[in-house]
């Protein structure tokens, strides 16, 4: 069952900041998802990585498994996750290329400068614009949660920060039969938002009432040039379930879907633990205080279906928070 919604939107350009953290505060109250306007990825830059990310999934399988994930960066093949642990699908029909953070610590694999002419500069240029324009709307966000501007830059949520960009490909359904079998089956994002844009194609679908059953599906269109941004699950552990990480899918709807995802994620020392205004006597924490990182390791763990020792971002992780 799916209908159409209208979301609310953000315009990142904005001077009132106050209104427009009212505004997200409310977007995030009512549906944890919103479209981000005037977010500053110029159109020429999105086209440009849509076009360059088509070119590398269409580059034979062996060429894309030569850069086989590694540390959580590099290409992921179809079926080689299940969001949706509960399903019996065999996985997720999308494949993937994960860019991670672009510093020194972090081993980023690129298609060769020959193949792919200007790749590796276009793909960075991006994960840089839409780092900005996600740090801006987190200080929107603390505004909106009635805090400081630079609450979570405070809280070391941007150092060493584990924020990885995907981008996706969802093949034209092979096997009709398969009713069980989306593209992303069903769940909610890990880490503080996420800012998607696609290329248009439908597939995206929220359920805003995880626990309600029958679950609700509801069409999720796209605005051109807009990004649709979610709540992650670390926000929602921060607000106390005040900011929802909504459940979301991506379903077959018979054409091929291209998408990018950034995902947002705190730094990897950064303790996520219940904000002092979200919680009180009659309404308690509802999660532990859990560090970044091995948030982030437990959630991968359960997903990925193929060599899960290659989305290890470091492989020493202490276990005890
Ligand atoms: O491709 C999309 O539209 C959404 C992908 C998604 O939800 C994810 O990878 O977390
Ligand atoms: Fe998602």
């Amino acid at each position: 069952m799916s209908q159409a919604l209208q979301l609310p939107i953000i315009d990142l350009s904005s001077t009132d900041r106050l209104s427009t953290a009212n505004s997200i505060r409310q977007a995030c109250l009512d549906h944890g998802f919103f479209y981000l306007v005037n977010h500053g990825v110029e159109e020429e830059l999105r086209n440009e990585v849509f076009e360059l990310s088509k070119k590398f999934f269409l580059l034979p399988l062996e060429g894309k498994m030569k850069l086989a994930v590694k540390k959580h960066s590099g290409y992921r093949g179809s079926y080689a996750e299940k969001f949706d642990t509960s399903s019996s699908a065999k996985g997720d029909s999308k494949e993937s290329f994960i860019v991670g953070p672009l510093t020194e610590n972090h081993l980023n694999q690129w298609p060769f400068e020959e193949e792919l002419p200007s790749w590796r500069i276009a793909m960075e240029a991006y994960y840089k614009k839409v780092l900005s324009a996600g740090t801006k709307l987190i200080s929107l966000i603390a505004l909106a949660l009635n805090l400081d501007e630079d609450f979570f830059q405070k809280l070391g949520a941007f150092n060493e920060h584990l924020s990885f960009m995907g981008l996706f490909h969802y093949p034209e359904p092979v096997d009709s039969s398969e009713e069980e079998t989306h593209g992303a089956s069903a769940h909610s994002d890990y880490g503080m938002i996420t800012l998607l844009l696609t290329d248009g194609v439908p597939g995206l679908q929220f359920c805003r009432e995880k626990s309600k059953e029958p679950q609700v599906w509801e069409d999720v269109p796209s605005v051109s040039g807009a990004s649709i941004v979610n709540i992650g699950d670390m926000m929602e552990r921060w607000t106390n379930c005040l900011f929802r990480s909504t459940m979301h899918r991506v379903v077959a709807t018979g054409e091929e879907r291209y998408s990018v995802a950034f995902f947002i994620n705190p730094g990897k020392e950064c303790m996520v633990e219940c904000l002092e205004s979200c919680c009180s006597e009659s309404c308690p924490p509802r999660f532990p205080p859990i560090r970044s990182l091995h948030y982030l390791q437990e959630r991968y763990r359960d997903v990925i279906l193929v060599s899960p020792e290659s989305h290890e971002l470091f492989p020493q992780i202490e276990s005890h928070t």
